[in-house]
């Protein structure tokens, strides 16, 4: 399986057919790069107070007029129990034609989960199509709320499902399968990360400074944290589903 960010973390470039992708945006800070990515999604969507940060903080992030901004940032849908949109900014978007989705009868997924349930009953097997979800404010923030997004991970493992903040992004390598990391050195590293999460594994990479050899890694044990990319091209395999992070460079002008 192949994976690579650079096209994302730049704005998408040549490759266009593999930059159709959702966007998630999670009421956690708005990371800079929301703005780059939302210009290129296919579908555009705000778990529950989401909507606060893309009607209050996108304004401030791009430093222009907050009318301008929020006219041209409307999203597809708002899914989520509700509870912590706004009135005036729920009002604001329904009334320019975003979906608004009630789940408040479930309350044993979060909001994540309810907007990747929704892609998943409104594509066409988007497993098969290779297509990215990509999920902005999931980093950082309530321990509790980061864990439960990375748990959408592993509910969605045959997803592309992709968490950023602006300093890390963090995807799940399924296991079983020869994962190849295609590495952007302009907009990620030198960090990184695998992460044997839940359960022990053996793994084995190349193409970092410390390359694991079918060796074994649990928490308690060996976790490849504060890990670096030694080429620009790296693989893993595991017998044990791992997340992969990778520090996310600071863009210019940021
Ligand atoms: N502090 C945070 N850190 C990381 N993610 C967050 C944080 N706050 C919210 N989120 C993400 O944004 C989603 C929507 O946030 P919102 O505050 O609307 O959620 P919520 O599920 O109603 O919160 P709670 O669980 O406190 O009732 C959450 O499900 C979670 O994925
Ligand atoms: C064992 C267990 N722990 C916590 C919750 C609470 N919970 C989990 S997800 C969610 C929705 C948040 O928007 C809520 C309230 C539960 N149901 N079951």
């Amino acid at each position: 399986m192949e994976h690579c960010m650079g096209e994302l973390l730049s704005g998408c470039g040549a490759h266009s057919s593999d930059c159709s992708y959702v966007l998630v945006i999670l009421n956690y800070r708005l990371p800079s790069l929301a703005a780059l990515l939302w210009q290129r999604a296919r579908l555009r969507m705000c778990a529950d107070g989401g909507a606060n940060r893309l009607y209050n903080e996108l304004p401030l992030l791009l430093g222009q007029e907050e009318s301008i901004v929020r006219e041209r940032f409307i999203p597809d849908a708002i899914i989520g129990d509700l509870d912590s949109i706004l009135p005036e900014v729920r009002q604001f978007y329904e009334s320019r034609g975003t979906a608004v989705l009630d789940k408040s009868h479930d309350q044993d997924t979060v909001d994540l989960h309810k907007c990747i349930s929704f892609v998943a009953e409104t594509t066409t097997n988007p497993a098969s199509i290779n297509m990215k979800i990509l999920v902005v404010g999931a980093l950082g923030g309530r321990f509790d709320h980061e864990m439960g997004n990375i748990n959408v991970l592993f509910s969605f493992r045959s997803f592309r499902i992709i968490l950023f903040n602006d300093e890390s992004l963090v995807f799940l390598l399924p296991r079983d399968v020869l994962h190849t990391i295609h590495v952007s050195p302009e907009h990620e590293g030198p960090n990184c990360g695998i992460i044997p999460l839940g359960r022990p594994c053996t793994a084995t990479t190349t193409g970092l400074k410390w390359n694991l050899n079918q060796t074994s890694m649990e928490f308690g044990g060996l976790v490849s944290t504060s890990n670096m990319f030694a080429s620009d091209k790296v693989t893993v395999s595991s017998d044990s589903d791992l997340l992969w992070t990778s520090s996310i460079k600071p863009r210019s002008g940021t």
